[in-house]
């Protein structure tokens, strides 16, 4: 095991074009790895803090590197993490911020697995790691806090269940991509992109269904292999706490009406996935939703798929769970979700993001490993979800920020 010789930090552009943390480790002999902080837009209440990139970058020389250079182990990722909570002491790294953290904690563990000359999945998963890949979940149709005046749901996703491989998945998602620019130019709507590379168009979410079912139906036929539909509504967004109401302009829905919503949603588009179907603090809503569609069952009486049974739908909690342990656990125990999304700088650490994925995969809950809306070309995530063998990963479908992720997973499975 080798030493950090040095950590460095400077101020990058993300993709938003707002500054980031951008970090880099080296060892003692020679080892080197480079991470990049991202950020979201639609952040949950209870994500650990990110601060202005110039203060994180001021506080993590002052606070966390002298914990790091010629302390720890590069190899050593909880090593690393704990020198960077001690460095912090607080429980939100509102200190040193999680932006300053993440990226410290994801390039050690890049020149971790340099100074072995292993690739990094491989590093954080160990050597049974890269035969299961995740599949790719595609923001093709957006709004909410990503896009002004487009859809109320912040995001409909493709999902290339069917997908032989992660390469035939990740083609897949950025054909239905086109073929909702298709059929947006057919219907004569224009539209410019939301944060992550989303069709932005001002329609309605109704007609956002119609529009994305049509173009995950065209893609079915013509790659020959399952392509469904997810969503995520970023409920806790939508959600006016003093009215107890979810606003979708001017129609509103209270709870009950929304999970009736969400779970008419999932019946009638076959969802594979709904992330943030609820509010951010409504558990028992989330474990009330879950038990209605979350587990496996013979389809209700409609029509001539009455018989086939449905796949379990997966209820992920992004801004419920915020990768963190202690809501996890709570989740689990109320029953809210079967699902977890997985942002390492919503936690701060790497190690932090593990222990969410453990802690799910031990209670039956799927990991969902996530980008956020300020990305940047950094391909760590590929990594992570093929490390935990996680079922889907969520990271666009086009736009560079994006696709330096997608094609990062292409070049795992090609053992390139
Ligand atoms: C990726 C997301 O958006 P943001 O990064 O803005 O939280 C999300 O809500 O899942
Ligand atoms: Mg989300």
């Amino acid at each position: 095991m080798t030493l950090i010789a040095d950590v460095s930090l400077r101020r990058t552009l993300d993709s938003r074009g707002n500054g980031t943390v951008e970090a880099e480790v080296t060892t003692d002999n020679g080892g080197f790895g480079r991470a990049a902080a991202p950020s979201g837009a639609s952040t949950g209440e209870y994500e650990a803090i990110e601060l202005e990139p110039n203060e994180a970058i001021a506080k993590a020389r002052e606070l966390a590197v002298p914990r790091l250079v010629g302390e720890v182990f590069a190899g050593d990722q909880r090593g690393v993490d704990q020198a960077l909570h001690g460095a912090d002491g607080t429980n939100d790294f509102s200190k040193i911020g999680a932006n300053s953290a993440v990226a410290i904690s994801m390039a050690a563990a890049k020149a971790g697995a340099d100074t072995q000359g292993i690739p990094l999945y491989q590093h954080l998963g160990g050597a049974f790691r890269g035969r299961n890949f995740p599949v790719p979940l595609g923001n093709v149709v957006g709004g909410g806090e990503h896009a002004a005046d487009a859809t109320h749901i912040q995001e409909f996703l493709a999902a290339p269940v069917g997908a032989p491989s992660v390469a035939d998945a990740v083609f897949a998602n950025a054909a239905v991509h086109q073929e909702v620019h298709d059929i947006l130019a057919e219907r004569g709507i224009a539209a410019g992109k939301g944060d992550e590379g989303a069709w932005a168009p001002s329609v309605d979410d109704a007609e956002a269904f119609e529009i994305v079912a049509q173009a995950t139906e065209r893609v079915t036929e013509e790659f020959g292999f399952e392509v469904r539909m997810g969503l995520d509504v970023a409920g806790a967004e939508l959600y006016d706490a003093d009215e107890g109401v979810y606003s979708y302009g001017e129609k509103t829905r209270d709870t009950a009406e929304q999970i009736d919503y969400v779970a008419g949603l999932v019946d009638e588009y076959d969802l594979v996935y709904v992330e943030d179907p609820l509010d951010e603090d409504d558990y028992e809503a989330f474990a009330e939703l879950t038990d209605r569609v979350g587990e496996s069952e013979a389809r209700s009486a409609s029509g001539s798929r009455a018989a086939k049974p449905r796949d379990r739908t997966l209820i992920c909690g992004d801004d419920l769970f915020v990768t963190n342990t202690d809501r996890l656990a709570e989740g689990i125990e109320r029953g809210a979700a079967n699902s977890i999304l997985i942002k390492p700088n919503q936690i701060g650490t790497l190690t932090d993001a593990f222990d969410a994925i453990e802690l799910a995969v031990e209670n039956g809950y799927e990991p969902v490993v996530s980008h956020r809306s300020g990305e940047t070309e950094d391909a760590t995530i590929a990594h992570l979800a093929v490390a935990t063998d996680a079922p889907f990963i969520k990271t666009g479908a086009v736009g560079g920020e994006r696709t330096a992720k997608l094609n990062e997973l292409i070049r795992i499975e090609d053992n390139a």
